[in-house]
């Protein structure tokens, strides 16, 4: 099982790394690693193993935070319309991304991230996603408001990058041109 102290924190230098395609068909060991990513983020959010095991819930872990430099993911989390997300991914890619923009309005956090970073963080208003599942299906997520910017947290990881690189560091709390507060 995934714990808090296996997650890498900020100034570790893998979470600026450019991480590795996964080889596909998955071998068994990507695969139960991202199967103990996604256990790790349901975890995150169920009551009794936060406060067994002091987990900080999550809606999204990217491989980088583990320790590990390949191309996976997992999301487990429901949106602003109720809609529920819960996936394995591997070597995800936006294939395309409006030029709307949208934002959380508290800005973001990262678990990999121990401090408060203030500002807003631009993301795509509505993205379109290829993956591979866990289960070996090629999947082609359109996604739109919290699940793109969730997705897209998650995919930066995969790049090296972090959410504060986003904020605009001369008016952090400016919303973007051409945006609108996810919701
Ligand atoms: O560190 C991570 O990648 C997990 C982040 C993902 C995330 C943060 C902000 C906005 C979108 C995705 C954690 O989920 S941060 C904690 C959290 C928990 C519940 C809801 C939002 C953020
Ligand atoms: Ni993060």
């Amino acid at each position: 099982m995934i714990a808090m102290d296996q997650i890498i924190r900020e100034g570790d230098p893998i979470l600026r790394q450019k991480t590795e395609k996964v080889e596909l068909p998955a071998s068994e060991e990507d695969k139960e690693t991202l199967s103990e990513m996604l256990q790790f983020v349901k975890n995150s959010q169920d009551d009794e193993m936060v406060k067994k095991y002091q987990l900080r819930p999550g809606v999204g872990l990217a491989a980088p935070q583990i320790g590990i430099s390949k191309r996976m993911l997992a999301v487990h989390f429901t949106d602003f319309h109720d809609k529920s997300y819960s996936y394995g991914l591997f070597n995800p890619k936006i294939l395309s991304h409006s030029v709307e923009k949208t934002y959380l309005q508290n800005g973001e956090g990262c678990l990999s991230v121990d401090r408060d970073v203030p500002g807003i963080v631009p993301r795509y208003a509505r993205i379109t996603v290829k993956a591979t599942t866990l289960e070996g299906e090629e999947v082609k997520l359109r996604l739109k408001g919290y699940a793109a910017i969730v997705l897209q947290h998650e995919i930066d990881h995969l790049d090296g990058v972090m959410f504060y690189d986003h904020i605009n560091q001369d008016n952090p709390f400016q919303p973007p041109e051409n945006s609108t507060p996810a919701e």
